[in-house]
């Protein structure tokens, strides 16, 4: 008699993945089977939730059996009334929330869209604003300033250093000119270094243009948001006691005019939130890099915009293509890895000569090579001198921006915590500092928590230097010149001869070296993490790792699944 078989059912929820998503995905599973639902209902609510954490806002588009199943299931809809899963027409699976916010954001916008009457601006008083301007290279930046006028949704993308917030100060002029800003203008980004940097280069950007304008010109200068820089949050009003934002329909931001720079850091939640804030009439420009890494939270609200506004060929976006920053020969690596195109890459590094370099790095041992290579490069010209004023610490701060390590990853051996601590425990022995010495003159740190008290922002680099008196000090660049704090009195921060890809976002370096994991197949590799990281650079970029990683990166496009772009089509 041969022994029974028993067939193990198979989990409902696999053994793959962290703890955390594991428990979330069990947690969800259990809910659903608990309240009627199938085991596959179990299993998509399970996988849903995980995908969530990731950045998706559903599941990719299911097979047509599954679809017919779960139509069958009572806690599924078709999110025309409240359920706690929706599958869309498409055949998306849905926590509600997600389709729910999808919705809100996707109508939001082609109500502001369909509410706004075109108003372009007469061609003399867009010279007025492009003073000795060059048509060939600011077309795109006159057609922004043109086409926002009489609109109540407006997006500018374009990569670093193309003019956007140029380009929007000019906006800014002339809507301010139409007595669009009436309740005034409100300029903020997610992050607190954002928002600053915004708010300084608007700042920097009108005084220039001030001298060239004429009297007319002048009240509208002077209305500029030029004081106060904003995060989203603080725009909306964010409250921690009760978890909410105090800023909505019943008590709208009161601007006319709402700027959101770096829109490609916005979650779906965040824009959900905003656009639930402004006034009906107030006029939004979202402003941003669709081409770089995605926001922390889910969605990927900039790019799906961005995509479907051009595919229609709208009037309402405008791409800003030339970089005024980037050196020229590295223009047509930055585009080849934007397109993902593998062979244009290799011939745009064979024609950047020493602007751009590949070095193969795959091995522990090589990746040690490398980080002794970088922080001899640091230490050739010893450790800085001190500090007797605010101007030398500027210059050396300067040179600090000068060259920047990036990772891909920030833990383990190809990771910025890893090469921090080989960088420093090499510039230790070079420069003599004693292993128990914390601080020393050239130990650079970054913030990692704002702290509007201190004003330093998460981000903010800070190198430590004596100062005229012989004290540690670390200082960091101000508009108002180098400020100085005693170490003890920083908020959160990091060591920082090597940060992370998605820490440098919005930061710009003289050289840059992008250090990739060699396993092609690691998850983090995409044609978004390389662009971030290289579009760093001014004047030259070095890749550190093996071509299969490379050609992973360039191959893989991040799209995150979730049903935004398919309604914003729809609704046209
Ligand atoms: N039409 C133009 N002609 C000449 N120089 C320009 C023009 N537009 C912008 N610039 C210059 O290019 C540089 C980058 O401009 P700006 O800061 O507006 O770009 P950005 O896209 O906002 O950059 P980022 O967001 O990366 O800081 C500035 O020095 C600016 O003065």
């Amino acid at each position: 008699m041969t022994a029974p078989r028993y067939e193990a059912r198979p989990p409902i929820v696999g053994s793959e993945g962290p703890l955390h998503e594991r428990a979330l995905a069990r947690a969800l599973a259990r809910w659903v089977l608990g309240h009627g639902g199938s085991e596959q209902l179990a299993v998509l609510a399970g996988r849903a939730a995980v995908a969530e954490l990731a950045g998706d806002t559903a599941l990719a588009p299911l097979d047509q059996v599954v679809r017919a199943a779960l139509r069958r299931e009572p806690l599924v809809g078709d999110g025309s009334t409240p359920s706690s899963f929706v599958l869309d027409a498409d055949g998306r699976f849905f926590l509600w929330r997600n389709h729910q916010h999808e919705g809100d954001v996707a109508a939001a916008i082609a109500a502001r869209r369909a509410a706004g009457t075109p108003l372009p601006l007469a061609d003399e008083l867009l010279s007025a604003l492009f003073p000795g301007g060059d048509a060939g290279l600011d077309g795109a930046q006159r057609a922004a300033v043109s086409g926002v006028g009489g609109r109540r949704f407006f997006v500018l993308t374009g990569g670093p250093g193309t003019g956007k917030t140029t380009t929007v100060l000019r906006m800014l002029l002339r809507l301010q000119r139409d007595g669009v800003a009436g309740e005034g203008i409100a300029v903020a980004a997610p992050t607190g270094k954002a928002a600053q940097r915004l708010v300084q280069s608007l700042r920097q950007e009108s005084a220039r243009l001030r001298d060239h304008l004429s009297a007319d010109w002048q009240p509208a200068l002077d209305a500029l948001p030029t004081t106060e820089a904003l995060t989203v949050h603080r725009l909306l009003g964010w409250s921690p006691a009760v978890n909410a934002y105090r800023r909505g329909p019943e008590s709208p931001i009161e601007a006319g005019i709402v700027v959101v720079d770096e829109a490609s850091m916005l979650d779906l939640s965040q824009l959900r939130a905003l656009l639930r804030a402004l006034r009906e009439d107030a006029v939004l420009v979202l402003v941003g890099d669709a081409d770089q890494l995605n926001p922390v939270g889910a969605g990927s609200v900039l790019m799906d915009l961005v995509a479907v506004l051009e595919a229609q060929g709208a009037v309402d976006i405008v791409r800003l293509r030339h970089s005024f920053r980037a050196d020229a020969m590295l223009q047509p690596v930055n585009a080849a890895v934007r397109e993902g195109d593998g062979e244009a890459f290799a011939a745009a590094l064979a024609s950047a000569g020493d602007r751009a370099n590949l070095r193969t790095v795959e091995t522990a041992a090589a990746v040690a090579r490398e980080a002794r290579r970088w922080a001899d490069g640091l230490a050739e010209a010893g450790p800085p001198a001190g500090a007797d004023e605010p101007t030398d610490a500027s210059a050396a701060l300067r040179q600090l921006a000068d060259r920047q390590l990036l990772c891909a990853l920030r833990d383990g051996p190809y990771g910025a915590d890893a090469l921090n601590a080989a960088i420093e425990s090499h510039l230790r022995l070079r420069w003599q500092v004693a292993a128990d010495t914390v601080w020393y003159p050239g130990r650079v740190v970054m913030i990692t928590r704002n702290h509007y008290g201190a004003g330093l922002f998460n981000g903010d680099l800070g190198l430590c230097l004596r100062d005229g008196r012989g004290r540690l000090k670390v200082w960091f660049e101000s508009e108002a010149g180098a400020r100085a704090f005693a170490p003890g009195a920083l908020p959160a921060h990091d060591p920082a001869w090597a940060i992370t890809i998605h820490k440098s976002q919005g930061s710009e370096y003289g050289h840059v070296a992008v250090l990739l994991p060699p396993d092609p197949e690691h998850r983090i590799l995409s044609r978004q993490l390389l662009y971030t990281g290289l579009s760093r650079a001014k004047r030259s970029v070095e890749v550190w790792g093996p071509q299969a990683s490379l050609d992973a990166a360039l191959a893989r496009a991040v799209r995150r699944a979730g049903g935004l772009a398919a309604r914003l089509e729809r609704l046209g």
